[in-house]
């Protein structure tokens, strides 16, 4: 078993006690960094830097040496399957992602192959080698990848979406057709996962961004289902320590008792949930993960500290929670805001675990 400086995250996530609540920030490394921009730029486009290994590690370090979070991500993007799947991913400056040839049809989905994480993959699998090596023990590492239904969100839609019309028209009026592609997708998403803990990821997330535009029924049916497929095919233990998976649904924290019967061993809350309700419904079975708004970033550190302090006392004593924002931290946060959150929370939190 390779040791870990730092252990609190994946301490946190098997409700082991802690010093401190653990900390990381979705998007971490990102546009909102100098420091990412000048390497984001010297790669050319978005999918050049995370195909090259020694610069997707570089800004994935970029915000530890700032920051003292407690775990890494590793840099990647949730499409990265769906363009194995041959789809042409591209992105359009200031408009997203988008994909050259979106799925349509039975005929489309039938003619998708699952990746082959080791080939096609491979460069993510390098990434996730070469980050390692280079955390050098300081920190976990997470990898990750979107769940099936917000990957085929992309996939039919052809990029972003707001209103989700072809998707939903694909489930409400030919489901066999959405099937048989998320199915395909769970069997990609969980080959992946495997691989990445092969390579060397200590923890998992599964972001499932777009499940909550779907009512209870249908989430159920398209969303959770197949994610419960994907915990059930994960390794779930790894060089001799237990590999945890985290279950983010945007906009979900009226199905979190649904949610925690997976089996996985922690949620992902976004801000709309009070943390103290989400414990009170789930903590027992499952740790949780959140749940700042990451627009309260703009505010005063003054400000971001009393909110840090409301959510900590919201989670309360003892173990189970992962602080997080209940998003990614967009580009137009000042970095030094993002620190006064950190440190709030390592400061803050202490007296909890007493
Ligand atoms: C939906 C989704 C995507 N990607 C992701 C999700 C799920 C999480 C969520 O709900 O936000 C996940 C993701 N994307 C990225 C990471 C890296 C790890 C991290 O630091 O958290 C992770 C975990 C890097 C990225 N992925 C992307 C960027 C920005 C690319 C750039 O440098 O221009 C980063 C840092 C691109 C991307 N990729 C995607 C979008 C919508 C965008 C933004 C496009 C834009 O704003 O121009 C799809």
């Amino acid at each position: 078993m390779s040791e870990l400086k730092n252990d609190r995250y994946l301490r946190a996530l098997a409700k082991q006690p802690v010093d401190k609540t653990p900390v990381w920030m979705m998007r971490q490394a990102g546009r909102y960094l100098p420091e990412y921009r000048a390497t984001r730029s010297q790669a050319g486009d978005f999918m050049s830097l995370c195909k090259n290994a020694e610069l997707a590690c570089e800004v994935t370090l970029q915000p530890l040496r700032r920051y003292p979070l407690d775990a890494a991500i590793l840099f990647s993007d949730i499409l990265t399957i769906p363009d194995a799947m041959g789809l042409g991913l591209y992105f359009e400056t200031g408009e997203g992602p988008k994909f050259e040839r979106p799925v349509s049809s039975y005929a489309d989905v039938a003619k998708i192959a699952i990746p082959d994480p080791e080939d096609e993959l491979g460069y993510v699998m390098n990434a996730v080698r070469t980050i390692r090596r280079e955390l050098k023990g300081e920190v976990p590492l997470i990898g990750f990848s979107g769940s099936p239904w917000t990957l085929a969100t992309y996939m039919v839609e052809g990029g972003s979406s707001k209103t989700f019309g072809k998707i939903k028209k694909m489930a409400f009026a030919e489901p066999k057709t959405l099937h048989l592609l998320l199915d395909k997708l769970a069997d990609s998403v969980t080959s992946y996962l495997n691989a990445q803990v092969k390579a060397g990821a200590q923890s998992l997330m599964i972001f499932d961004s777009w499940g909550g535009v779907l009512s209870p029924r249908d989430y159920e049916e398209f969303s959770l289902r197949y994610m419960h497929k994907i915990v059930d095919g994960l390794i779930r233990e790894n060089d001799g320590r237990k590999v945890p998976v985290t279950l983010f649904t945007k906009s979900g924290g009226q199905w979190i008792e649904k949610i925690a019967a997976t089996g996985c061993d922690a949620i992902g809350l976004d801000w709309t949930i009070d943390i103290a309700d989400a414990k009170r419904r789930v903590g027992d079975k499952v740790a949780l993960q959140g749940n700042m708004d990451p627009s309260m970033l703009h505010a005063s550190p003054e400000r971001i500290r009393e909110e840090v302090a409301s959510i900590l006392a919201g989670f309360g004593h003892g173990t189970g929670h992962v602080f997080n924002l209940g998003h990614g931290i967009t580009p137009d946060v000042d970095p030094e805001h993002a620190g006064a959150f950190i440190n709030a929370v390592h400061e803050l939190s202490a007296q909890y675990h007493k």
